[in-house]
């Protein structure tokens, strides 16, 4: 039972827990990039005329759903390819009204797919991500007596994957998609063998990666190279879907261009050179959260919010003495230019760095002749990390291993998501509302779920490698302390408290919600980037895991 060793020691004054990171994977690789305005022209000529074409078939008649329910179905299904192609924010507001007029018919037409799996699913699934609560007693009709799913539904391949995507979207108590989970997944398992090429890189990436926890762009990346190998694929999506790939990577590679040159000019590591060296990394995190080409203002300052917390971040945990860091933690404290002379000379540069930056934002914000008030909630939100670290930093120093509620209070700070959120609505305008930073200020149930998912599952990474050097405890720690479990044990019951977390989203996702959807996907995209990043390790230290979608994102175009 090694809970039996996890006495802290003291942390010497002095010491400086060195982190020993991987270095950057990338050098100049993306630092110089001349934008093709011509063929980002001809693009974006092109994709206008492809979405007016598109707009068409998304309009509803008034008999559509009247017809024994076949349009409704197509409809979906189009709605779905639209989506996982990663193109329907071209087409939100016609979506939105299609499901509004649907959701209430669809007693009425679903009737003429009464045993189809597939599109019971389909619809299941899309309807619950867009926020609408279809039930799912639907799906009573695809099991026997006992309760159990029929084994009849088991050869039904498109259906099984159907169901299997369905279930993520799960609420609390729907033991049915609990059943159906556990079904699906064992059934898919069996059936790959015996499928077709197509069918069976399918299923092998759904098993991976599902696609309500998958990244959006990633995904879409992914599902536009399966489409095309579809016999039933639409031309006219398939080829807008490839060119508006193509057109907001050109726009993308442009930013991590500017990025790549900003950290490289900036040269703090020749400073500081502790620090992970990650703005790449930093800058595809942000494209996670927010994609699409309108919200370029807010990848720019999640990104550099991401650079600079990772230097606080390491700084704290990697570098830092005890008195070094009492004063850095007053000096942020204080938010004044004034407060660089208290600081070491190592720290002047961060210091400088940190307010120079949120100054730059501001800004940025202004020119845009946009709200002022956005970014002094990014302003309170550093204070409090770096509140919370210090609490960190003073639990390391005494030895003292917190219990696993003093860890969360403390820890859901420190893992960032409420900073993280926060400088992304500050890029992403005038629908971030005073309303909505309050909104993040209460600790919302949805922003604690993705944070506790964040903490909860670095914790489980990172313990293997930050007790090598008598880093902060880790929630894995705490738990095996607390409840006098083993490693295994206690990993296992946090992640029971991860899927808990996944279904409380799940929920706060339900029509209505507090404030514009638009804001709410950001969180979770959050948490589906988090889950992805750290899934088989800590993914942001050890950066090689991510290294395929960063060239699928910002380096290979789609042939066309
Ligand atoms: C996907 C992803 C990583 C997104 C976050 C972006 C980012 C750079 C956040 C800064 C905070 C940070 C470095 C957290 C994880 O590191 P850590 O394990 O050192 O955190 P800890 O010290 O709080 O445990």
């Amino acid at each position: 039972m090694d809970h039996l060793s996890l006495e802290k020691p003291t942390m010497p004054d002095t010491l400086r827990p060195l982190g020993n990171f991987p270095p950057s994977l990338w050098g100049d690789r993306f630092s110089s990039f001349t934008l093709d305005t011509q063929l980002l022209e001809k693009y974006s000529t092109e994709v206008e005329v492809l979405k007016e074409e598109v707009k068409d078939m998304l309009v509803l008649d008034h008999d559509d759903v009247g017809d024994g329910g076949k349009s409704g179905a197509e409809k979906m299904v189009l709605i779905d390819a639209l989506e996982r192609l990663g193109v329907s924010y071209l087409f939100q507001k016609e979506i939105e009204e299609l499901l509004e007029n649907m959701f209430p018919k669809f007693e009425e037409y679903s009737h003429v797919f009464h045993d189809n799996l597939f599109m019971l699913s389909l619809h299941f699934r899309v309807f619950r991500q867009h926020g609408y609560d279809l039930s799912s007693d639907a799906f009573e009709r695809f099991t026997d007596n006992n309760g159990e799913f029929k084994e009849t539904i088991s050869s039904d391949m498109m259906g099984m994957l159907s169901l299997y995507e369905a279930t993520f979207l799960k609420t609390h108590g729907e033991d049915i998609l609990d059943k159906a989970f556990c079904f699906t997944k064992a059934g898919l398992e069996s059936l790959k063998p015996h499928l077709s090429s197509n069918l069976a890189e399918q299923v092998t990436h759904a098993l991976y990666q599902s696609l309500q926890r998958g990244i959006p762009r990633v995904e879409a990346r992914h599902y536009i190279s399966v489409y095309e190998k579809d016999a039933s694929r639409n031309e006219k999506l398939l080829r807008l879907a490839k060119i508006d790939f193509n057109r907001v990577q050109m726009l993308h590679k442009e930013e991590l261009c500017h990025i790549s040159r900003w950290w490289k000019e900036w040269d703090l590591r020749s400073h500081i050179p502790y620090v992970r060296d990650r703005a790449v990394e930093c800058f595809f995190y942000s494209t996670a959260v927010c994609f699409e080409p309108q919200y370029s203002l807010a990848r720019l300052i999640l990104t550099k919010t991401m650079i600079m917390i990772s230097v606080l971040d390491d700084t704290y945990d990697a570098y830092g003495t005890y008195e070094e860091l009492k004063c850095f933690t007053n000096a942020v404290q204080r938010w004044d230019m004034n407060a660089i002379d208290q600081l070491p000379k190592y720290m002047k540069p961060i210091y400088k760095a940190l307010l120079n930056v949120h100054d730059e934002f501001y800004q940025e914000i202004m020119a845009k002749k946009e709200i002022n008030y956005s970014v002094q909630y990014l302003e309170e939100a550093y204070k409090e990390v770096v509140r919370c670290y210090d609490v960190e930093t003073e639990w390391l120093k005494k030895g003292y291993m917190q219990t696993m509620e003093e860890h969360l209070a403390n820890a859901l700070v420190t893992i960032t998501s409420p900073l993280l959120t926060t400088a992304a609505f500050v890029g992403m305008g005038e629908i971030a509302t005073p309303e909505a930073f309050q909104w993040l200020q209460s600790q919302p149930r949805i922003l604690m779920a993705c944070s506790t998912i964040f903490r909860v599952i670095n914790d489980i990474q990172s313990c293997k490698t930050e007790d090598e050097r008598s880093h902060v405890t880790t929630g894995v720690d705490c738990y095996m302390k607390q409840y006098g479990v083993s490693r295994p044990e206690a990993i296992g019951e946090l992640l029971k408290i991860i899927e808990n977390a996944w279904i409380d989203i799940n929920e706060e996702m339900m029509r209505p919600t507090m404030i514009s959807r638009d804001l709410v996907i950001r969180v979770l995209n959050f948490t589906r980037l988090y889950g992805v990043v750290y899934k088989y390790n800590d993914g942001y230290t050890q950066p090689e895991c991510g290294k395929d979608s960063i060239i699928a994102l910002y380096e290979d175009s789609i042939p066309i």
